[in-house]
């Protein structure tokens, strides 16, 4: 797959000519800062159309296609409300703005980004919590004070309910950043709590002469949807919508309930529509394919996929998104020692790597400080294989990746579209692939409701252009029996018989990935079934000869159980045959 090296600058990111952060309203400081040390020419589209919103003080709900500049969005107004207190805000004052992101990297990387734009204002005190951290160390300097605070909502909550010396009275924004996987997905509870701590109403500041305010609440996603705008039309007062269908938005309920009370309604999905149709608007300038391949082959055909870019243009940066993190682990220590094949080299060749790059790994059951070192090392390395689970689907702004592979489907269309997000940002050119069993290929009509469209790489082109010295006079009528594929297969095969520990990883990660497709909801089950897996070929996707026996009972059982099921009704089938074709009738 090869990428114009040229970024095609797409006016639909840029906003129109003559437009520049300071007719948007921003402080002159502030707009040197974001030209002078962002190096930001222009505003973005969405910041031009939402920044004036929101220095007006409404509720914004923002969506807008990944990579275009939402984080400056909303922290520009930010700072250009906090630098405008007729009397500076002291630390003493505690926190003014809360920015609630999904991910421990997420929050590293809008802290940063903060932290340079607040190279001018030195009196607004940035900070971050998330766990991983120092608790004490953040309870340390939540007690000293901070202006904007960047945090998960776990650590958020912590702190929230035990640490007595964080202030919050006069907290006047909350800011949730890829706002649909905070309210809607595993973080609902938290945030309802948090909110409840904090009041999602409007309060009167304690500050002294502090302007009279009432509390902002900002939204953003590139794939906000229905239920979101719903919870915000019942919970806010007259938000504004950007980027959004407002056909589809949920007709303003007079009496508004709190933010708290919206998310336990989402949470427990009444009145608001279970399931989003929303159309997802994805960079124009991606281009998105998908591979069919058949279980048993799939792992043969992400290492020539990973063999053929790396071979093709040495500095590359590829993610792979996998399902669990055991699957992260085993592929990052298979092709971190897996060499060429042995029958396929001349005993003078160098026993070279099969896939010849910098691998990182990062996924959640990480240490927190190898999950730093990674996500730093990915970020500044020219070239690197980032082999990584959902941890960085969303909002990692990773300069320059040029290809996104989604060996493991991401269930959710919403999680499709923030992973291939990872790349083809801010007009960038951009690759992705993603991986699909025969058994899957509906999963293309559920992204088509999407409006999410994808074409067919072109794999047997790719396989028929790697030597192979066996197999080759074989004519192969399935892809299992592609030269190519036998040879590979096989020698991996043996090396992960020879090297027990991967071989443990191996076995792991076929135990996390069955648990884990088992674990698909709602009309995704439907196109991922584990009934219709065959397990030997899964373990073959981890270079296993035998299917592991540790797959969860509750999987293995039932899967055992319903294949004896089907075995009992075929012989009761083929007997009454037999009966029948007896009596002659
Ligand atoms: N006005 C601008 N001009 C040039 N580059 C910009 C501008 N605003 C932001 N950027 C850069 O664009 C890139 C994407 O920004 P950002 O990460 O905020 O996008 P996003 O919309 O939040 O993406 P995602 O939906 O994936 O979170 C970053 O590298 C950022 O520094």
């Amino acid at each position: 797959m090869k990428i114009d090296e040229e970024p095609m600058k797409n006016e639909s990111i840029f906003a129109a000519k003559g437009c520049d952060f300071a007719s948007l309203g921003l402080h002159p400081a502030l707009c040197d800062q974001l030209r002078d040390r962002m190096g930001f020419e222009a505003p973005t589209l969405v910041q031009a159309q939402a920044i004036p919103l929101i220095l007006s003080g409404k509720h914004v709900l923002v969506n807008a296609p990944t990579g275009t500049g939402k984080t400056i969005t909303y922290l520009a107004p930010l700072i250009h409300q906090l630098q405008n207190y007729p009397n500076r805000i002291q630390r003493a004052d505690g926190t003014f703005a809360l920015v609630i992101v999904p991910t421990h990297e997420l929050c590293m990387q809008v802290y940063e980004t903060l932290h340079k734009l607040l190279h001018r204002f030195h009196w607004i005190v940035p900070g971050y919590i998330m766990g991983g951290e120092n608790r004490s160390k953040e309870k340390a300097r939540l007690r000293k004070g901070i202006s904007v605070l960047v945090a998960t909502p776990g650590r958020l909550l912590d702190h929230l309910k035990h640490t007595s010396s964080f202030i919050h009275k006069n907290l006047r924004w909350i800011i949730f950043d890829e706002a649909d996987r905070i309210l809607e997905l595993g973080f609902g509870k938290e945030i309802e709590e948090i909110l409840d701590i904090l009041g999602s109403r409007p309060h009167v500041s304690e500050t002294k002469d502090a302007p009279e305010f009432v509390r902002q609440n900002l939204l953003l996603s590139a794939t906000l949807n229905d239920k979101v705008n719903h919870l915000a039309n019942i919970s806010l007062e007259n938000p504004v919508m950007i980027g959004l269908d407002d056909t589809k938005i949920q007709p303003s309920h007079k009496q508004v309930t709190s933010l708290d009370n919206a998310i336990q309604k989402l949470q427990n999905s009444q009145e608001v529509p279970v399931t989003s149709t929303a159309e997802y608007k994805l960079p124009p300038q991606l281009s998105q394919r998908y591979v069919k391949v058949p279980c048993g082959s799939r792992l043969v055909v992400l290492l020539s996929v990973l063999k053929n870019l790396f071979t093709g243009e040495a500095s590359q940066k590829i993610v792979v998104f996998f399902s669990t993190c055991d699957a992260v682990d085993f592929h990052h220590a298979l092709i971190s020692q897996f060499h060429g094949l042995s029958n396929l080299q001349s005993a003078t060749e160098t026993r070279e790597l099969f896939v010849k790059c910098n691998i990182l790994r990062l996924h959640g059951n990480m240490k927190h400080e190898d999950r730093v070192k990674a996500f730093n090392a990915f970020k500044t390395e020219k070239s690197a294989l980032l082999l990584s689970t959902d941890v960085s689907a969303r909002g990692l702004d990773f300069p320059k990746v040029r290809c996104i592979i989604q060996y493991d489907s991401p269930g959710e269309a919403t999680e499709y579209v923030h992973r291939v997000g990872r790349t083809a940002r801010l007009g960038e050119k951009g690759d992705s692939l993603l991986f699909l069993q025969p058994i899957e290929v509906d999963y293309l009509e559920e992204l088509k409701k999407h409006g999410v469209i994808l074409t067919e790489y072109p794999l047997v082109k790719l396989l028929d252009g790697f030597p192979s010295k066996h197999h080759r006079h074989k004519k192969f009528v399935t892809l299992e029996m592609h030269p190519w594929v036998l040879d590979v297969q096989k020698s991996l095969e043996s090396f992960i018989f020879s090297e027990a520990k991967i071989k443990k990883l191996a076995q792991n990660a076929f135990c996390s990935w069955v648990r884990a497709y088992s674990a698909h909801r709602g009309e995704l089950k439907s196109i991922f079934m584990v009934k219709k897996l065959h397990l030997g070929h899964v373990a073959k996707s981890f270079a296993l000869k035998e299917q592991p026996s540790l797959v969860g009972r509750s999987v293995q059982k039932k899967h055992t159980e319903k294949r004896k099921r089907t075995h009992k009704v075929k012989e009761g089938i083929k007997k009454k045959i037999k009966m029948h074709n007896y009596k002659g009738e």
